[in-house]
């Protein structure tokens, strides 16, 4: 049988004497879409950090694609499209410019990036300057710059925090055409309403400890309306 897409065996991360996330396993598979939940400082950001290859685990093994992060970090990078949760663009950068610059560092031609750019509605919007962009445009272009390259695997952190009902909307829709083209997403929430509409799966997340996971679909079964937040008060032991 084929490796999942990812495999994160038993990844944990302590900074000093502070545990930020204790051991955990992360398995995908290809088209799959995984919603990490928890509240404020659940370890979610990190998760996604040490997935992404931007911090180092202090234990544990990451494999993308076939690829060791620790043996091939460029082959491995060049797997994964992340979104963080928030950005500073430098001043004066226009929303065109940003999105060329990461284009060039992942050899993606200006096509795409008007293509991306038309994707989440900003292509009108190229030659604002991004400071000057609200909340949920800037999310939608860092939207844009993770879907660059069309990735197997993209990482988002908080991907629908600022966006309004129309974009909420779009949104799951783009997320469920990549899907279908088999890329497997890794989001982060804290609106369990967020995760059902999008997820295949759940891990629910508490002071960096996995408290339950599990599909949408095995929770409905279970809970009935509002699967997830019967689910997450029962994995809190409420
Ligand atoms: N560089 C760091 N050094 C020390 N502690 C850190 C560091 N980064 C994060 N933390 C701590 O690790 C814990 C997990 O943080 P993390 O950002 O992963 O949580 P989160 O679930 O993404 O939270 P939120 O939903 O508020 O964004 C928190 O207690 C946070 O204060």
């Amino acid at each position: 049988m084929a490796e999942p897409l990812l495999v994160a065996d038993g990844i944990s991360k302590a900074i000093k004497k502070s545990v930020l996330v204790e051991p955990i396993d992360i398995k995908l598979d290809r088209g799959e879409v995984l919603a990490l939940c928890g509240g404020n400082g659940a370890g979610k950001s990190t998760i996604l950090r040490m997935i992404a290859g931007i911090m180092r685990p202090s234990s544990g093994s990451v494999r993308l694609n076939g690829n060791d992060w620790t043996r091939s970090r460029a082959e491995y990078s060049r797997q994964l499209g992340y979104m963080p949760d928030d950005y500073s663009f430098s001043p004066g950068l226009t929303a065109m410019e940003a999105l060329s610059f990461w284009a060039a560092l992942r050899g993606v031609g200006q096509a795409r990036v008007l293509e991306a750019l038309e994707l989440v509605g900003l292509k009108d919007k190229r030659s604002g300057k991004v400071q000057t962009f609200s909340k949920g445009m800037r999310q939608r272009l860092l939207f844009a710059q993770a879907i660059l390259a069309e990735p197997p695997l993209l990482l988002m952190d908080e991907p629908t925090n600022g966006l309004d009902p129309y974009w909420m909307d779009e949104f799951v829709r783009l997320l469920g055409e990549l899907k279908k083209r088999g890329h497997a997403v890794v989001f982060s929430t804290h609106q369990l309403q967020t995760a059902e509409e999008i997820a295949d799966r759940v891990v629910f997340l508490i002071d960096g400890r996995k408290c339950g996971e599990g599909s949408v679909e095995s929770y409905r079964k279970l809970h009935g309306e509002h699967p997830l937040h019967s689910a997450f008060r029962a994995a809190l032991g409420g």
